[in-house]
């Protein structure tokens, strides 16, 4: 099989042949047809966090495909469903956060395309129960970036706890932020997007925005604060500085939810606005089991739309390099059948 493997932080992905990985007890491996390219797997490559995974590794955590093998114990799934593989991999379902439904929390998780080799593969191994099955009427294409912007984004929304006729500012119109737009929308809200490109701003306006501001032209605080300022501001941009612009956008009680992870930088948080405000800032990492699952019931209702462009994974470096250049439609999505 072919696979797109990070040899060393910041250099070029290597095409490589590699042999059929072959599933341990309670995995499956799958024959990858579609592999979204999301932002995390560029910080991945690059070596970014202070947890970093270990090169040669394949990334990728938004693979989807068909089962082809199954490993001892392995029950629930038949060979030919098709599963979508998160990045998590795998949590240990035993600590208090497995046990309270906040599996994302699990310090034992092992993160796909990270802590275990990912997506960017015309194979890949998945533990059994966490392999999410797509159900009939969602595309490989389109479960793919579900499978990442998507539940990311739809469990952001549910921890902003975001209320009809309330105003949510999503700040960066990228993979996760048109599909954050569209959750938003669907929570009864009032959406103000922000972005930073021509192509993102009106993508922004055709799904919906109520209001679209251009951080390059405009200032973002002001501009919320004109409609009362936001009661949820969703931080989707890979830019410290934009964290701030939403955050000085936000109304009293207003909610900073953080999502991007841009590799360096802190934001302010000024003790006396937030005791006065009742601001709150909080994180947000992926989503759980269930909701992907709601994620995949809404898409399958059609009740969101994914915009990706689809390229074959031998054009990865490319691929990264538009992403970085804002110089993409939402998602690329990685055909693996391409030229096959
Ligand atoms: N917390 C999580 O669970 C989680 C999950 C997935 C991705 N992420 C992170 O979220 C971030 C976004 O990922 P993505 O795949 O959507 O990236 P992306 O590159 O597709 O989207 C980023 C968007 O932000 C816009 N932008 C850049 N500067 C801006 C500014 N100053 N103001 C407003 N918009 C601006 C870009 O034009 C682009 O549209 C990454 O850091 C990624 O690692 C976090
Ligand atoms: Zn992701
Ligand atoms: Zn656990």
């Amino acid at each position: 099989m072919k696979a797109a493997v990070v040899r060393a932080f910041g250099e070029p992905l290597v095409i490589e042949e590699r042999p059929d990985p072959e599933p341990g007890p309670g995995q499956v491996r799958i024959r990858v047809e579609a592999s979204g390219l999301c932002h995390t797997d560029i910080h991945a490559a690059h070596g970014d966090w202070p947890v970093k995974p270990t090169p040669p590794f394949v990334p990728g955590h938004e693979g989807v495909g068909l089962v082809e093998e199954l490993g001892d114990g392995v029950t629930h799934l038949g060979v030919g469903d098709r599963v979508a593989v998160p990045w998590l991999g795998k949590a240990c379902g035993r600590c208090e956060h497995c046990l309270s439904g906040w599996e994302t929390l699990c310090e034992q998780q092992i993160n796909t395309g990270y802590g275990c080799d990912g997506g960017y593969a015309e194979k890949m191994l998945a533990w059994a129960d966490f392999a999410q099955p797509v159900p009939e009427g969602v595309t490989p294409f389109d479960a793919a970036p579900l499978t990442c912007a998507g539940v990311t984004t739809y469990k952001a929304l549910k921890v902003a706890d975001v209320r009809p006729a309330q105003l949510v500012a999503i700040s960066g119109v990228g993979g996760l932020g048109h599909l954050a737009l569209q959750y938003a929308k669907i929570a009864g809200a009032t959406v103000a997007a922000i972005d930073v490109t021509d192509d993102k701003l009106a993508l922004a306006r055709e799904l919906g925005a109520d209001l679209v501001i251009d951080a390059r032209k405009q200032d973002v605080g002001k501009e919320l604060k004109k409609h009362g300022g936001a009661h949820a501001a969703i931080a989707l941009a890979v830019n410290p500085a934009a964290f701030e612009a939403a955050s000085a956008g936000l109304r009293r009680g207003g909610r900073l939810v953080m999502v991007a992870l841009p590799a360096h930088g802190t934001i302010q948080v000024p003790i006396f606005d937030t005791v006065l405000n009742g601001t709150s800032v909080i994180g947000s990492i992926v989503g759980t089991r269930q909701d992907l699952t709601e994620v995949f019931q809404l898409h399958a209702a059609g009740r969101t739309k994914v915009i990706y462009e689809t390229r074959p994974l031998a054009s990865v470096n490319e691929s990264i390099d538009a992403v970085l250049r804002g110089d993409i439609k939402a998602r690329i999505v990685f055909d693996l059948y391409a030229g096959k």
